[in-house]
């Protein structure tokens, strides 16, 4: 399973998250990564944490005032980048060229979507990965493979039948171990979370109990 946590502009400490997300991802062996925001790209990666973007943009090098240029996100260190999050929705063509800024810059892609259908609309597009999030869930702690797990099926299903080399993450209220492995069992390789650690008292806690049920 593939642990992907958005500090969002959350007013957490990310070299506090990150080192303690690159500490339990080594003890653990699980894949975790820490998606902050644009500034604090390259002091997240020097935890050594596998560091995401939360976006780029669909732009190359030029009058981009503004932007988030995908080869300055790489430089500083992102391996990868979210896109189309419920809360920076993009237009079809914006994420289509977005996937390739990323392409360009060697990142790996992650395009999140409401529900199966936009799933299946952003598989098409040939990303990495896809992260199905209800946006009426997200930071309700209400875990969407317990609230809503069809809509996790529906998603795995959605993207396989167009494109079977995406893998398909769950978020939206995902806090606990127990969370991360009803998401394993309908079907998703991944969680993308955010507010169960960067607004957790104790993020390494918080961490620790994620993958637990993965040691
Ligand atoms: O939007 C999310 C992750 O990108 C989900 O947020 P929560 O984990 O706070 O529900």
């Amino acid at each position: 399973m593939f642990v992907l946590v958005n500090l969002k502009a959350y007013p957490c400490d990310p070299v506090e998250v990150a080192t303690a997300a690159a500490d339990v991802s080594d003890d653990s062996g699980v894949r975790v990564a820490v998606a902050p925001q644009a500034a604090q790209i390259s002091a997240v990666a020097e935890t050594g944490v596998e560091t995401w973007a939360q976006h780029v943009s669909a732009v190359e090098h030029g009058s981009h005032t503004g932007s988030t240029l995908a080869e300055a996100a790489a430089d500083a260190g992102a391996v990868g980048t979210l896109l189309n999050h419920s809360e920076n929705r993009l237009k079809l063509a914006d994420i289509d060229g977005a996937l390739d800024a990323a392409d360009r810059a060697d990142l790996e892609t992650i395009v999140c979507a409401n529900n199966p259908a936009q799933i299946g609309a952003a598989a098409a597009l040939d990303p990495d990965g896809v992260a199905v999030e209800p946006p009426e869930l997200i930071g309700t702690g209400t875990p969407v493979s317990k609230a809503d797990p069809d809509i996790v099926t529906g998603a795995v299903d959605a993207a396989a039948r167009v494109n079977g080399d995406v893998d398909v993450l769950c978020g939206a209220g995902i806090s606990t171990g127990e969370d991360l492995v009803s998401a394993s069992d309908l079907g998703a390789s991944g969680v993308l979370l955010a507010s169960g650690v960067a607004k957790a008292d104790d993020p390494r806690a918080a961490l620790e109990d994620l993958v637990e049920p993965l040691l």
